[in-house]
């Protein structure tokens, strides 16, 4: 019994064997000690549960987004160096295939879903209720669970690290392979609970934040007047809404095929693997389109900030990212060319494709005209936009190639496609979400983040990406296939492969002159005092920075678009202020553990499902049921702050200004 238990222990439940691994469990064992003795040494613990693990305010779980996903881009970015060191010469032994299959799939999941998802929300949760004056979103309490499942969803994805094993199909896991026949180990258990559970926060995000803006808007404000980034935020959160189902009942699918031994997507039995490969693509074709359209978003709104120019084409700007939004659930078949649909289907699926470089476009030459002639400041969020502009211009155009379905028979499933999402991904997505952390940051924190280090750290990402990305370009065209962890000599592909890696190395050195920056401003903290740090155009900028916890003392009274900015010219003409109206008391939602509570019975029953005991499934699944109840039964949900505390509250913000 006892030997039983060991060679469990020992053979399936924790992850051993390899160095590489084993130093990585230590140095995680060791972070987390560190974590709770500093916690206890400086009695934090009561703080940390009262001030964040329990808050429902947006801009706390905005911050609390933002640094999960920096420590997710971390894991993904070792997991990208360690690819990038296996590829730099052919045969090497350092990452043997079974632990590559495993790197690029974690890579690739946690870059996606942990790493641009939660940046992207944590941006929206920042920003949008401050734009739209509004002093929360419209569902705190289902925000703060949306957090926690996704916090915990992404916990039990990475504990496979440690436990288990790490799942090793690809980012999508496509069946057979993600089967239990030809992947039996737990792996692909963790992916599918980890990225469920998540999934489930992420589609309440959506449903949350398209409900605040149809009805928490300042008075005054119609739908034409809302800034660009809230139009993104809008449109993204309408495709998470059709999308997201899609993937919850593809993965519950995939789990009844492997738990039930169903055959949805076996090849006997009435099964069928494509119905999975379409489904799985009908979410993950405008997953990419969810993560990029809030980039379209922040980068409309720092061009005009720092062009200080009204935004050229605010309705085509609508448009094309509402259309954008739609076609991008027509398109998802551009993924299997290859796969046997037929011409009449490629070719549909081909010019749906091509359809969608149309609005981009749009936006593109929108962009270039807003800063036309404008007087251009280059600050960081600046430089970020317009070292964007080429690099997605260039990842889109590759993308309209792939889009060719005869040619795509040669491109598909090599380094040419590898480089084309890359450039998207990384020109598009991650370089928007950083100009919006550069942007917002002195909004969130009250101060701004040291210029020059940020500028060296632009440098490196962007010399750096062409410099690793570029070559792959070529070596998809001689031939080089995606997720093969060695290389023949004879191939000729080891010089571009070098190349290829310096350039992940140069982007590495990136991130630690961020984390550099990051400490070197909090330790020479300026305090940004006006509120207003790049003399902006919307209504985030007329309230203190950080903001109190209500936002806005009075709701603004909003008609027409830069509302802010047209109030500043006003007073600047010598025109009166618009007048205050009186202070009334603004009603508040409580802080609440249940959210918290509830997640991690989500992550003891996945824990439960993953491994097959009944004994953790039962308690996991009722502690989130209980949670419920009490939530439905709890009726002290709420609070009032008074007029005089506002006063006091708006006296001591200003005064400090
Ligand atoms: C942010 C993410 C993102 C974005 C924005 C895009 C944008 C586009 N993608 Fe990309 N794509 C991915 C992420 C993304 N893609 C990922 C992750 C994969 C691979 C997944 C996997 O297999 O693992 C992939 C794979 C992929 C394929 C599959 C190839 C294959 O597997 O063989 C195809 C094929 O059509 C494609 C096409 C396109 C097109 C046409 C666009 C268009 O939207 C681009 C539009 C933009 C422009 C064209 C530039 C600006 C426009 C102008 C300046 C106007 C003038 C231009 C023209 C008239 C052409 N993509
Ligand atoms: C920091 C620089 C990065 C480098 C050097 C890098 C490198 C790589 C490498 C080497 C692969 C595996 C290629 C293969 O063998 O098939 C890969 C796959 C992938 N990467 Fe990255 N990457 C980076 C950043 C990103 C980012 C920011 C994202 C997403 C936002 C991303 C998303 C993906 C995806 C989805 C895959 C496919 C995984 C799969 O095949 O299942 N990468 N990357
Ligand atoms: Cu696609």
């Amino acid at each position: 019994m006892l030997n039983d238990l060991k060679d469990f222990l020992l053979n399936d439940f924790f992850v051993t064997g390899d160095p590489l691994i084993l130093g990585s469990q230590v140095a995680i064992a060791l972070s987390i000690v560190a974590i709770v003795f500093v916690l206890t040494y400086f009695k934090k613990w009561k703080w940390l549960w009262t001030e964040w693990l329990t808050t429902v305010d947006h801009k706390r779980i905005g911050i609390m987004y933002i640094i999960a996903s920096l420590l997710m881009l971390f894991r993904g970015g070792v997991d990208a160096l360690l690819m990038r060191v296996q590829l730099a010469a052919p045969q090497l032994e350092f990452l043997h295939a079974d632990h590559y299959n495993q790197i690029f799939t974690t890579h690739g999941v946690i870059m996606i879903l942990f790493m641009a998802m939660p940046l992207m929300f944590g941006l929206f949760n920042i920003v949008l209720p401050l734009q739209i004056g509004a002093r929360d979103v419209a569902y705190p309490f289902l925000n703060a669970l949306s957090f926690w499942l996704f916090f915990w969803g992404a916990m039990l994805f990475n504990v496979s690290f440690v436990i288990g094993g790490s799942p090793d199909t690809g980012w999508l896991a496509y069946p057979p392979l993600s089967g239990l026949q030809l992947s039996p180990g737990v792996g692909q258990d963790f992916y599918i609970w980890g990225i469920q559970i998540s999934g489930i926060g992420s589609l309440a995000t959506g449903i949350n934040f398209v409900a605040t803006i149809l009805k928490m808007r300042a008075p005054g404000m119609k739908l034409m007047d809302m800034p660009m980034f809230a139009w993104s935020v809008l449109a993204s959160c309408v495709t998470i809404m059709f999308a997201f189902p899609i993937l919850t009942v593809t993965l519950f699918l995939l789990f009844l095929d492997r738990y039930l031994g169903a055959h949805f997507f076996t090849l006997d039995a009435g099964g069928n693997p494509m119905m999975y490969i379409n489904l799985i693509w009908m979410w993950g074709h405008p997953e990419v389109y969810i993560v990029i359209l809030p980039a379209f978003g922040i980068f409309s709104e720092v061009v005009s900030t720092f062009a200080r120019k009204k935004l050229f084409g605010y309705k085509s700007m609508v448009f094309a990212l509402m259309s954008i939004s739609v076609a991008s659930f027509f398109t998802w078949a551009h993924h299997f060319f290859t796969m046997g649909s037929g011409a009449n289907v490629n070719a549909f699926f081909a010019i749906t494709t091509m359809i969608i470089a149309i609005p981009t476009g749009v936006k593109v030459f929108n962009w270039l005209f807003t800063m036309f002639r404008g007087r251009i400041t280059f600050s960081t969020p600046m430089l970020w936009t317009i070292a964007f502009i080429p690099c997605f211009v260039i990842g889109g155009m590759t993308g309209v190639l792939l889009s060719v379905a005869p040619a795509d028979f040669q491109f598909h499933n090599s380094y040419f496609l590898i480089a084309h999402f890359h450039q998207v991904l990384i020109g598009g997505v991650v370089f928007g979400y950083f100009a919006g952390l550069y942007y917002w940051w002195p909004k969130l924190f009250g101060f701004k983040l040291h210029e020059g280090l940020g500028k060296w750290a632009f440098w490196f990402w962007n010399i750096g990406f062409y410099v690793c990305f570029m070559p792959q370009y070529v070596l998809g065209l001689m031939g080089m296939t995606r997720r093969f962890n060695e290389y023949d000599f004879d191939m000729g592909w080891q010089p571009l492969n070098i190349v290829s890696t310096v350039g992940a190395f140069l982007m590495g050195i990136a991130f630690i002159f961020q984390v550099w920056q990051i400490a070197h401003s909090i330790k020479f903290l300026k305090k940004e005092k006006t509120g207003d740090a790049w003399d902006g155009r919307t209504l985030e900028w007329s309230i203190p920075s950080p903001p109190p916890v209500y936002n806005f003392a009075r709701l603004p009274q909003v008609s027409g678009r830069d509302p802010w900015w047209e109030e500043k010219q006003r007073i600047a003409r010598g025109e009166q202020p618009s007048p205050l109206p009186p202070l009334e008391p603004i009603h508040m939602p409580k802080n609440s553990g249940i959210p918290f509570i509830m997640s991690f019975f989500w992550f003891v029953a996945g824990f439960g499902f993953v491994w097959d005991w009944k004994w953790m499934i039962i308690p996991g699944l009722a502690g989130v049921v209980i949670c419920m109840l009490i939530r439905s039964f709890s009726y002290d949900t709420d609070y009032y702050i008074s007029v005089e505390e506002i006063e006091r509250t708006e006296a001591k913000l200003r005064g400090a200004y």
